[in-house]
Parts: structure tokens; C-alpha cells; sequence
């Protein structure tokens, strides 16, 4: 099934706008589980088994995996999401961006290596660069658009015409990329007025929310902003709130009460 089609679903079914991150750290994970040789999967493997049911998306971060040298580890665990619980979207964060030939790569990593149904991606390189994504309708193409670091502005924010870059990205997005209806854009948490703004822009196209949690973002501001006519059309992604919620034996059942909380918190402020 289609991307978008798959997370409107996912929306519904868990009543959730709740993406959860994967991002491991050796340093972070519970004292029983370390010097295990599978410890990675099974850290990350029983966090998506206890916040499956809570979630719209799971968002694994590649670099976390990459640096521990365990990419297929990340192949195992995106495996394991589709066949235990078929239906919530596996989006890769990867912020992905080159030119065609090596985008085409870039392409064949993210659906065929691990079989995400969405991407990351920075579109600073143009659309020649995003065009072999854009290509893949069924898939999910999530761009950078305001992110929620503090230096996002350094270049984000800039002057463009009359307009800050960011919704230039934004309209660009949506009046020329958005052909397949395949498109997405991150706008985070810790800036929720330019994330109104680019909801104004894009209409209901979904945004993919980082920054809650520990970089400061203002969920009930999200919502003001960002919510579209059906009270959907965000994924707010937490990652350590979730993950690192325990630290002991009962660490998955920790992370699914945070999940938890968190899913109800933002569904009492929308409902
Ligand atoms: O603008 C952005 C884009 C991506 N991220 C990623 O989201 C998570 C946030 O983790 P938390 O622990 O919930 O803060 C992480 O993987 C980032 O690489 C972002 O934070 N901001």
C-alpha cells in the first residue's frame, strides 16, 4: 500500500499522531542488555513490539546504526516492523540529497536495502536531485523544511524574495514536487508559528515533527498550528522520551507507558 495511504490509516486505527524514533546508543541501553550480541535488535525490537499499537510510524535514525557498524541490524529491525505489525509506515531518516545518478542509490538503499516506506531527505541540491524519489509514488518523500535544531535558521530563515527559504521550500514542495501526492516536510516542534506558516502554505499535507521532549518543542503549540481539518496531518516524533524512559529490565513496558502518554496528551488536546 501507498505511504499516505498506509499513514492515514495508521492515524485512525491507533488513534495516534505519535511517531516513535529509533535512535539506539550503546551508552543508553539497559544494564542487561549490554555486551549482548544482538543487544541493538533486541533493545530496539522490544520497544517497537511495546508502542506498535500506540504509534502512526516508527522513524529509525541511520546514523545510530551506521555508527555502531549495524546497518544490518536496521535491514532486520524494519523487517520485523512489517511482518509483526503490517500497517505502520517505517519512515528512514537519512536526509538523504545528491545528484540523479547517486540519488538513484540513494533510492535503491532506503526501499530496497531496508524497505523503509518513507525517506529523510534534503532538498538544498534541487529537484534533480529528489526526482528519482519523487518517481516512487507509492513511496513517502519527506523533506527538510524548518528544522528544529537552533541553527536551522542559519540558512532556513534567509531572505528568498520576500519570504523566509523555508517556505519557499514549503510552496515548492507542494505546487511543483507533489505531483504523485507523495510528499511530506519536517518542520519541528521548537518552532511551531513558522510551522503554521507552512501549514498555511501546503494545505494538508503531512509534517513530520521532531523536537519535543529534550530539544524543548511545544506540543499544545504543534496542534494550534499544525493540525488540519480532520485533526491529523502530523507525526510527532519523540525518540529518547520514548526509548530511554527506563533503563532497567522493565524497559519496554516504560517506554510504552511514556508512548502512551504521550499519544493521550496530544489526543486531549485534539479531540
Ligand atoms: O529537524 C530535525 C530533523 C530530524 N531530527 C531527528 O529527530 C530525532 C529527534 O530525537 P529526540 O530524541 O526526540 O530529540 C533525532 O533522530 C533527530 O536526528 C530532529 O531532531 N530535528
Amino acid at each position: 500500500m501507498r505511504f499516505m495511504q498506509t499513514l492515514a490509516d495508521a492515524w485512525q486505527r491507533h488513534d495516534s499522531l505519535v511517531c516513535v524514533g529509533l535512535d539506539p546508543e550503546l551508552g543508553k541501553l539497559p544494564a542487561h542488555l549490554k555486551g549482548r550480541p544482538d543487544a541493538v535488535f533486541e533493545f530496539c525490537a522490544a520497544i517497537v513490539d511495546a508502542t506498535a499499537d500506540l504509534a502512526c510510524a516508527f522513524k529509525p535514525q541511520i546514523a545510530h546504526f551506521a555508527a555502531l557498524r549495524a546497518e544490518d541490524t536496521l535491514e532486520r529491525l524494519i523487517a520485523h516492523v512489517h511482518a509483526r505489525h503490517p500497517g505502520v509506515p517505517v519512515i528512514l531518516d537519512a536526509k538523504r540529497g545528491d545528484i540523479g545518478s547517486t540519488a538513484q542509490h540513494y533510492v535503491t538503499e532506503a526501499f530496497e536495502r531496508f524497505g523503509a516506506d518513507a525517506v529523510t531527505l534534503n532538498p538544498y541540491m534541487g529537484r534533480d536531485s529528489i526526482a528519482p524519489f519523487l518517481e516512487r509514488a507509492d513511496k513517502g518523500v519527506i523533506l527538510l523544511c524548518r528544522t528544529s535544531n537552533p541553527g536551522g535558521a542559519d540558512f532556513q530563515a534567509l531572505d528568498c524574495g520576500g519570504e523566509p527559504l523555508y517556505l519557499r521550500v514549503a510552496e515548492t514542495v507542494a505546487r511543483d514536487w507533489n505531483g504523485h501526492g507523495n510528499c511530506a516536510l519536517v518542520c519541528g516542534a521548537t518552532w511551531p508559528e513558522e510551522l503554521g506558516q507552512v501549514r498555511t502554505r501546503v494545505g494538508d499535507m503531512p509534517l513530520l515533527v521532531p523536537g519535543i521532549g529534550a530539544q524543548g518543542g511545544d506540543v499544545a503549540a504543534v496542534l494550534k498550528h499544525g493540525l488540519t481539518a480532520n485533526h491529523t496531518g502530523l507525526m510527532i516524533n519523540s525518540s529518547r522520551g520514548i526509548l530511554y524512559a527506563g533503563s532497567g529490565e522493565d524497559f519496554a513496558s516504560a517506554a510504552r507507558a511514556a508512548a502512551q502518554e504521550l499519544r493521550d496528551s496530544i489526543n486531549a488536546l485534539r479531540h
